[in-house]
């Protein structure tokens, strides 16, 4: 389904501030895979995401996609197979534009044709049935401006925004980081359910240990631009957190270092 192979991201190359935030990376990720992402502070994580999206293109390595090679595909281009969530509540909706008018846009992005705003009855329908969904309330409010709601419902449309157009790839980077434990509970439980129903292939990054092990289906391990660990099955399924981060000191000889990472493995023990 997605084939990373042998990828480099260098920022400021050639200069005395180059950073490699991917060294030959490769992984190979099959459809239906919901893979969640954990690491180091700076470990690449996110440029792995905007590798993906094409948002960012690497300096070595190819990015496949169903055996076609997207790697130098612009990330608008991409628009119409990769959807994408982010950390902020504010970033994946316009607050200015009703609920209907996000996801016109939305159900547009990455289609050459029918980039008319219009909303016909079909869309219509189609976004209330998703709302509902949802459970938010919010199938009966496709006219109030998004400015009004509050972060969680927002994230909630961000998710079925970034889906409605029938994606193969979810993209999701840390998009409960900044939601209340049961808001980004439920956002987690949509996000499940979206998954599954519309078989995506997804990747999750998470600052939560837990929740790198919990939800989906494989785990991978970031640190210092490579993948430490990529953990799946059985192993994944009676891995704990302790092991994760025993399993990381022993390949990297030091200690695992996120600081939001640690913090919210100390918040939940306590
Ligand atoms: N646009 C950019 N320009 C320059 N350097 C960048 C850029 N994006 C990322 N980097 C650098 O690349 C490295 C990897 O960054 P990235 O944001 O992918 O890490 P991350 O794992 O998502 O980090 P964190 O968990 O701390 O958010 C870091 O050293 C970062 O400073």
């Amino acid at each position: 389904m997605l084939q990373l192979d042998h990828i480099d991201k260098v920022f400021f190359r050639n200069t005395p501030d180059e950073r490699w935030a991917l060294r030959n990376l490769s992984c190979t990720v099959q459809p239906d895979e919901f893979v969640t992402i954990v690491g180091s502070n700076g470990a690449g994580k996110t440029t792995l995401l905007n590798i993906i999206s094409g948002n960012h293109f690497p300096d070595r390595g190819k990015v496949v996609v169903e055996s076609q090679d997207v790697t130098s595909l612009p990330a608008f281009r991409r628009a119409r197979f990769i959807g994408r969530v982010f950390q902020n509540t504010t970033q994946g909706t316009a607050a200015s534009l009703t609920i209907e008018e996000n996801f016109a846009i939305a159900y547009a992005k990455g289609r050459t044709r029918g980039l008319r705003l219009a909303i016909s009855e079909h869309l219509r329908k189609k976004i209330r049935e998703k709302l509902a969904e949802v459970g938010l309330g919010l199938e009966n409010r496709l006219r109030d401006r998004v400015g009004l709601l509050s972060g969680g419902q927002r994230q909630a449309l961000a998710l079925l925004m970034a889906t409605i157009g029938n994606p193969k790839i979810l993209l999701l980077d840390e998009h409960t980081a900044n939601l209340d434990p049961k808001t980004a509970g439920k956002i987690m439980n949509l996000t499940n359910l979206l998954i599954r129903d519309d078989h995506l292939t997804a990747f999750m990054i998470t600052h939560d240990l837990g929740d790198a092990l919990n939800f989906g289906t494989r785990t991978l391990l970031m640190d210092d631009g490579e993948i430490v660990l990529d953990i799946s099955g059985e192993e994944r399924k009676k891995m704990t957190i302790e092991e994760l981060l025993e399993r990381f000191s022993e390949r990297r000889r030091k200690k695992f270092a996120n600081d939001r990472v640690l913090l919210s493995t100390e918040t939940k023990e306590s």
